[in-house]
């Protein structure tokens, strides 16, 4: 029997990349920045499960430094290296197509960073549609951010907030209660067709709740993203009859292409208990792959150390529990989508390495190299798991 089970840690970076001068991130480090603060404030972080899989050495090989509190051991049990991105963004929806075999080697449509920052027409075109009396927003911003700053003007006016980032995305704000949810998915699906023609990759409805300066956003996030421009990984295991499993915002990135199975958890410890109980239902030549999106949502982008430092600890100390199901004929990696250096100017993505751990009963503990492309990661399982070769990418083991 072959399963696999990709482990995403949503902006898990090891390291700016040689481009990322292009995109203003040349000295960015997810991991090592976060590493680096711990230690100054007395607490080096420890990771000893990673670690011996061989995250820190996988961050050595991509940056050419040691992250503070970790140095050279001896036996690793995991192959691990690292990859750099061949698409041009530094996007989540690139970086999972690239990771399973569709770089995007096109330029998505960005937004511009001016206020307004949505062509007229678009916005014209929304309000028309929709019979909403005008937007709030309409301009780049930290989600959290800006619905505290335009939250009681959006209830006493019923004016949605739009607003965008860096992604090639639009972002619709408004609240559940006082606006209605349905009302604003409905909205979404709208502005969907609308923005085909600026080549942008997805909407996300970013529903909250609260009162008078004070809201909160709530689980019911929903992304209408593009579909892949070609089969992925996903569309040659369920292609082959292998059923494709996936947790938290995996379906959503990939516009539900080669999904079978949808499984939410609201948080990153909900995503792995939901992990855990999805392995014991694994079968032959199926793919698991799961989203951990705090590391990138609640902390990368929030800019928060401290949290993102907490939030790798905790995953740290729970793969045990993971790796002790596991059965011969596995394969696992750990991996990433982009950086996003919570101590970097912002709260943009930033253009870093990604972890490429590969671990599982039959792997031999071993250095891999940087990889030139993220495809490496889906032909390797590809390969694993005896279904159609991708188009791009090498097998690494
Ligand atoms: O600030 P929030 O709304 O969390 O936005 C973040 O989430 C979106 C999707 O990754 C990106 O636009 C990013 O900037
Ligand atoms: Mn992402
Ligand atoms: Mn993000």
């Amino acid at each position: 029997m072959s399963r696999a089970f990709i482990l995403l840690l949503d902006s898990f970076g090891l390291g700016a990349t040689p481009d990322a001068g292009k995109y203003g991130d040349a000295a960015t480090n997810t991991f090592g920045h976060i590493a680096a603060w711990a230690a100054r404030e007395g607490k080096p972080m420890d990771l000893p499960n990673m670690e011996k899989l061989g995250l820190a050495a996988a961050a050595h090989t991509a940056c050419g430094q040691w992250a503070e509190g970790f140095a050279l051991r001896e036996g690793f049990t995991a192959a691990y290296g690292a990859a750099r991105e061949q698409s041009t963004g530094k996007d989540t929806q690139s970086g999972h197509w690239e990771i399973a075999g569709v770089p995007v080697l096109f330029d998505w449509g960005y937004f511009p960073k001016t206020a307004p920052s949505f062509p007229q027409e678009l916005t014209d075109k929304l309000q028309a549609l929709t019979g909403v009396p005008g937007f709030l927003g309409n301009r780049h911003a930290s989600g959290t951010t800006v619905i505290n700053q335009l939250g009681d003007e959006h209830v006493a006016t019923g004016k949605p907030i739009l607003y965008t980032s860096a992604d090639s995305v639009l972002q619709i704000a408004a609240h559940e209660e006082h606006f209605g949810l349905e009302r604003l998915y409905d909205m979404c699906e709208k502005a969907y067709e609308l923005v085909k023609p600026y080549n942008i990759g997805r909407i996300i409805a970013r529903p909250f709740v609260g009162a008078n300066g004070d809201y909160k956003r709530t689980a019911n996030r929903h992304d209408y993203a593009v579909p892949p421009h070609a089969p992925t990984l996903l569309d040659h295991v369920k292609d082959a009859g292998g059923e494709v499993i996936a947790l938290g915002k995996i379906s959503d990135i990939y516009a539900g292409k080669g999904v079978s199975r949808v499984v939410k958890g609201v948080d990153n410890m909900a995503l792995f208990d939901a992990l855990l109980k999805v392995e014991g239902e694994a079968g032959d030549k199926s793919l698991t792959f799961v989203n951990f999106v705090d590391f990138d949502q609640s902390f990368g982008h929030r800019r928060d150390v401290a949290g993102y430092s907490n939030a790798l600890h905790e995953m740290d100390a729970r793969l045990p529990e993971f790796m002790a199901r596991l059965k011969p004929g596995d394969l696992c990696v750990i991996t990433a989508d982009h950086g996003c250096d919570p101590t970097s100017p912002g709260s943009d993505h930033t253009r870093e390495h990604i972890p490429v751990i590969f671990f599982g009963p039959g792997v031999q503990g071993r250095a891999l190299g940087v990889s030139d492309t993220f495809s490496d990661i889906g032909q390797t399982i590809a390969h694993h798991l005896g279904v159609q070769p991708l188009s791009n990418g090498t097998n690494l083991l």
